[in-house]
Order: C-alpha cells, then structure tokens, then sequence
C-alpha cells in the first residue's frame, strides 16, 4: 500500500515536472492547463494525506521551470512567485479567515483586485527612471535576461516620466498578445503555411523568448503592471492600489480593470463582473486576483514556499480542455463545400458542453497532423465557435482520416481543384444538401426567369416536398399549391404560367441555369457561341474548353466533371423532356464571320464612329474586341490622341490600324451582314 502511494506521488511529480518543462522553458504545452491543474491538485491532496512522502523540491512547491541556457542568467535579488489558488467562494473565505487568523484581525479587510492576465511575468529595473533590465520569472530566483526583447514592446517606457520616480524600482507585470493581434497572426501563419501557437499565452511567451529580438520587435505583444519588486531610494503608497496608480502616473502600464473592494463580498460580486466581461477584454485572462491592498498586513503576512499568502487567484472555468476525436464527420453546405466535423467525447469547455467542431478543410486536418482517436486539445474562447487547437502526436488508438471521394448526401463525385483549400459535391442539381441554392439560382432572372419563383416560394416548395430539384418545377399542379400558406388563386395561376413560359429560353440562359461552379452569364454565352448545341458542350475536352473565352483550365474541369455526375444528367434528361427548348443558333451567322479569331483593341478618339460602334461593327463580323493589349491582340486601331495603348503595340510589334483603315475595312464585309 504504502509502497504504491510512493510510487504515485514519484510518478506525478516526474510528469508534472516534464509538463512544467514543455510549458515554461520550451513554450509548447502538451496538456490544457485545466488538466495541468488536476494533476497538481491530486499531487498536493496526496502531498497533505502523506506528509511522509514531501519533499521541498516536489513542483507543487516550485515556481516556473528551469531557465534555457541560451539566455544569460539574472538573479532576482526578491524571488518573483506565483500565486495560491481557489476554485469557488467557500475557498475564498477559507482564505480570508485563514489571513484574518493569522493577523488576528477580524475587521474587513480592503482587497486590491486585478485581473489575471494570462501572459507571462516579467521584471522589469528601471534606475535613475531608465529601464537597464528585463527578465523573466525562470524558476522564481533565475530567470532570463530579455533586456532587448523587452525593448521592442511598444507599451513599455524606456524612461519614466513625472516627479519622485525612486532611484532603483523593479516593476513587475505580465506581458500578452492582445486577443485581435493573436488571432491575425495565426491567420497569418495559416496562409503561409508556418506554425501558429495554441492560445495567447504561448503566444506572449513563445514571441518574448526568442533570441533574436528582431523576431520580438514584429510580434504584437504588450505590458501591464501589477506590483513592485525591489525599490531604493523613494516613497511609494502604503496600499498596493495606490501603488499601480503611481506606476501609472510614472507611464506604466495598467489595466482598466483594477479596483479596490471589501471583504468576500466585495472579491465575489467583482468576480462575476469580470466573468461577464471577460469576452469583450481585448486580452485574455483566466481569472482574478485578490490581493490584500494595505502594505503593512502583506509584509506581516509574508510568504510560504510558492506564493505570497496575502493573494490568492480565484480561476475562471477553462477555455481549454482536452477530449478525444471518436470520428470525423463531413457535411455538405448549401453550395455543395464539404466540411469535415470532428465527433468527439462531449467535454464542458467555456460554459458549455462540446461534442462536435468544425475542422473547416483538408488543409486544416493535415496542419494538425489529426488522426482520429488522438487526444486532442479543444478551445472555446469568448463565445466563439469551439476550435480543436491542437492534437497529441501518437495519442490514442489512431485511425487516418479519409476524405471521402464522393458526397455523402448524393454519392456524386467531390472534387478539389489543386490550390483551393474547399473541396466540393458536383452534384449540384441534384444533390439534396444543395437542393434549395440549385432552384433558386435556376429561376432567377438571369437564368430560367420565373416571375413569382422568389427565394421564399422555393424554400416553401421544398420544405412541403413538392419539388426535389430543377425538373421537378415543370410538375407542379394548381391543387398541389393552392393549400400552400400565402398563396392565392391568382398567385398559383401566374406561377404556373410563369413555368410554362421559361420553357422557351436560349441555350445560354439554360447552361447559365445549371448553376455549373464558376459558370457566369458571360462564359455561358462564350460557351453557347462556341459550340452551339448543348450535346457539342457536354461532350467537350477540357481542352475543347479552354478554347473558349475565359475559359481556363479550373473552369473548364468543373464542366467537365459537373456533366459526367449521372444524377445531373438525369435531371438535364428530366428538363429537356419536360420541354424546355431553345432556337437553334444559325448556322448563318456562323459562316458570316470573317473576322472570328481575331482580337481588336481601340484607343484613342475616332470621328466617324463612336468606339461602341466600332466595337459592334467588329463583333458582328466575328471579332473580339479586348480593353487591353497583348501578345494575343492581332490589330490595334488607334484614333486620334492614343497613349499607352499605341505605346505598347508598338512595343509588340501589332500592326496599327488609323480609323481610315477600320473604316475600308468594315466596307468590304458591308454585304456579309
Ligand atoms: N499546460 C501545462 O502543461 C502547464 C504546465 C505548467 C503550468 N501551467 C499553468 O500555469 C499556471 C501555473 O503556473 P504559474 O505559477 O506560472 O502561474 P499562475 O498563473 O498560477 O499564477 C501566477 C502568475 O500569474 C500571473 N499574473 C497575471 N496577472 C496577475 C496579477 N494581477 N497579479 C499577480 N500575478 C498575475 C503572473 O505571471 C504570475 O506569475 C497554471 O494555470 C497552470 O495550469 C500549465
Ligand atoms: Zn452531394
């Protein structure tokens, strides 16, 4: 029995101090603190029921974790502590009864209370008012100098200002990285594919400890005060309030949230203010701090091995906790994007209980080296959407996560083009996540152009599962809508009528109405021009593709893959058969095109014509008239007072056109059109 209480303890104390190690001195937490905090917590429980088994150098009775020997070493000439915790109001008044005992005083006692930034402790000396040394807490009597680190942190003063500065004073606070900077920076790393830090804390710490100050000076980082160290020469406040207020006088540093409050009372009710506001704070922080306000009682109180016995922090509920990844889920959107989701171990995390998070894409997956069954960590900050920041390498019973090649709502196929983090189900006709989208872009006036087909009718026509997709429209009868809610004899007459007349379109309203990924009016014309029957486009190469105006490679793969899904061409089938119909594109203004393949640009001023004239009298003999000159431009027709243009053309060698010249040259076509 005793033999395996020692041997718990040793085996806590062992892990404790690998965490402390991967937290303080390489700034890449492998636990959440909450977590962090049991282990303590079961540690010091053990540590009081044995007293057997202490030890002065157990982490429950340390500060901080060694100092990295590529910093120089300070010695702090007052060790910089920690600070003693409690978890709920009945451990407030024991710690307030416990003080009061030990003063033998049990009037009520002033309490200086402060929010408890999450950074990380700094020192800083400044003599004669110039700062000559920042370092940070380390183990609480060697830290590390960051002089120069420190420097770069635009809050901080390099001199103080105003009267009665003491000739040495050690001001002591935490550095941060404001919540808004934090997260442009991991946005930041996210686009260039470099690595962002869990939370803010890591962030202040990971950005202040760098050897390279160059590397501090562009991080986001800044200061706030909260006490004093060492001070010689001059008079400070007898209350700790009054103190910061005099750091603040000098140009220090202070949050706006210090104030001073009375007895437990007082501490809780300006608990639950900050709790509230802690969401708004532009910094993060994971509680509050009491601290006892009148000078004289903290020095009669002192200290005990890790912390002063004057203040104690009272933890806000986590925003970080760990759970594990039971499975990844995907979702399909509305516009067909595929969204993996992780399932995970329902865990209470910022107030509520989390059991599904969104893992946005692939990329987003593969940053986190996630495999489903790893332990991962999840953060729910400040009321927004919970996120899993960070998964334990080789935790758990792993299983690779595999994206699925076609949508789990309509089995057609996803498709990811290279360089877009979003993968997508074509099946976009068809496909019943995307279902709503697909109609009322079918009918809108662009495309099919259904007076009285609004985005609300379609969401009602859905909903009743009276239309599935587009084809669907063309069945729709006068005693399937007359019960619907806001509809009227009249209403269902238009509508109807409405759907009876969009059969009659033209082919690029139609291909426009597919609702084909990045198939704009525009490239549906280019499309219908160019190939003039819908089968020509449905049987068309990637290649075949490109050949058309504005057509590139990813445009031309979304046709291609939007036309092979079976479904869509059930639902094309079920169109055309329901009658929906077009005029043949002539095939005489396909032969009266002498000028097809040859691109114009105008600059300048003409005087005949205006330049749209030309531009028509141009594109009605077939060629394309561009706004800018380039390798692909095969005439340039310069009017009076051409700049750039002219210029550049020249520069390319393109042969010039006067407006002369234009002019002949649309006379001799004159009877092709
Ligand atoms: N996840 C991990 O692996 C891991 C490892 C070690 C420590 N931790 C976390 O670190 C914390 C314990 O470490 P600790 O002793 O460094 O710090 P602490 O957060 O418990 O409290 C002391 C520190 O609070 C800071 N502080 C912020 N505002 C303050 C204010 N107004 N007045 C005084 N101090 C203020 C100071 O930096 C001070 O050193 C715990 O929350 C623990 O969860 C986590
Ligand atoms: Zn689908």
């Amino acid at each position: 029995m005793t033999e395996s209480i020692a041997s718990k303890i040793a085996t806590l104390r062992q892990q404790i101090q690998a965490h402390n190690y991967a937290y303080y001195t390489l700034d890449t937490p492998t636990i959440t603190d909450a977590e962090y905090d049991r282990q303590i917590r079961s540690l010091r429980e053990l540590e009081e029921q044995y007293p057997q088994y202490a030890a002065t150098d157990s982490p429950s009775l340390t500060v901080g974790g060694p100092v990295l020997s590529s910093f120089s070493k300070v010695k702090h000439e007052m060790a910089m502590l920690s600070l003693g915790n409690v978890y709920s109001e009945q451990e407030l008044d024991e710690f307030i009864e416990r003080i009061q005992n030990r003063l033998k005083n049990t009037h009520e006692l002033t309490f200086c209370v402060e929010p408890k930034l999450d950074g990380l402790a700094i020192s800083l000396l400044y003599q004669q008012g110039k700062l000559v040394r920042a370092a940070t807490r380390g183990d609480g009597s060697i830290g590390e100098d960051v002089t120069y680190n420190v420097k770069t942190i635009k809050n901080i003063p390099h001199t103080l200002q105003g009267s009665d500065i003491p000739e040495r004073l050690e001001v002591r606070g935490e550095v941060i990285m404001p919540i808004k900077d934090f997260h442009a920076f991991n946005q930041q790393a996210r686009d260039s594919d470099t690595k962002g830090f869990v939370n803010p804390r890591n962030a202040a710490a990971g950005s202040l400890r760098q050897l390279d100050s160059n590397v501090t000076a562009h991080r986001p980082l800044a200061f706030y005060s909260y006490g004093i160290g060492i001070m010689e020469g001059g008079n400070l406040a007898e209350s700790h309030y009054q103190r910061l207020l005099q750091l603040k006088a000098w140009g220090l540093p202070l949050t706006a949230e210090v104030t001073l409050q009375n007895g437990a009372k007082g501490c809780i009710s300006a608990y639950h203010q900050l709790l509230e506001k802690r969401a708004t704070l532009p910094y993060e922080i994971d509680g509050i701090v009491y601290k006892v306000d009148a000078i004289a009682l903290q020095e009669q109180l002192g200290f005990v091995a890790r912390a002063p016995r004057w203040a104690t922090a009272h933890k806000f509920p986590a925003q970080e906790e760990q759970s594990q990844l039971l499975d990844v889920e995907f979702q399909v959107g509305r516009t067909g994007a595929i969204t993996p989701v992780a399932i995970l171990e329902p865990v209470f995390v910022g107030g509520v209980t989390v059991s599904r998070a969104s893992l946005h894409n692939a990329d987003e997956i593969e940053r986190l080296k996630l495999k489903i069954g790893n332990t991962v960590i999840i953060r729910r900050a400040a009321d927004v959407i919970p996120q899993i920041v960070k998964a334990i390498p080789g935790s758990g019973v792993q299983k690779e996560i595999i994206f699925p090649v076609t949508c789990p709502v309509c089995d057609s196929e996803i498709e990811r083009i290279e360089g877009e983090a979003i993968a997508r189900c074509t099946g976009g006709l068809y496909c019943a996540a995307q279902r709503k989208e697909a109609i009322k872009y079918f009918a809108s006036r662009k495309a099919m152009n259904i007076d009285g087909l609004g985005v609300k009718v379609v969401e009602q026509l859905v909903d009743e599962q009276l239309i599935n997709n587009p084809a669907d429209l063309f069945t729709l009868k006068a005693e399937q809508l007359m019960p619907l809610e806001r509809m009227a004899a009249k209403k269902v007459e238009n509508l109807l009528n409405a759907i009876e007349q969009c059969k009659k379109t033209t082919l690029a309203k139609f291909i426009l109405a597919l609702g084909i990924r990045e198939v704009g009016d525009a490239t549906a014309k280019n499309l219908a021009e160019h190939f003039l029957t819908l089968d020509a486009i449905q049987k068309a190469s990637i290649e075949d593709l490109e050949r058309v105006d504005d057509v590139g490679e990813i445009v031309a793969k979304h046709i291609v893959t939007f036309f092979r899904q079976r479904h869509n061409q059930e639902v094309i089938q079920a169109l055309l058969a329901a009658g929906i119909h077009w005029p043949e594109i002539p095939a005489k203004a396909q032969q009266n095109v002498p000028l097809a393949g040859k691109t114009f640009v105008l600059t300048g001023t003409l005087t005949q014509m205006d330049r749209n004239e030309a531009k028509q009298a141009l594109q009605s003999l077939g060629a394309k008239v561009s706004g800018s000159v380039s390798k692909k431009t095969d005439y340039v027709v310069a009017g009076a007072a051409a700049g750039s243009k002219l210029t550049k053309a020249q520069e390319l060698e393109i042969p010039i056109l006067q407006e002369t010249d234009l002019l002949s040259l649309l006379k001799s076509y004159e009877n092709h059109s």
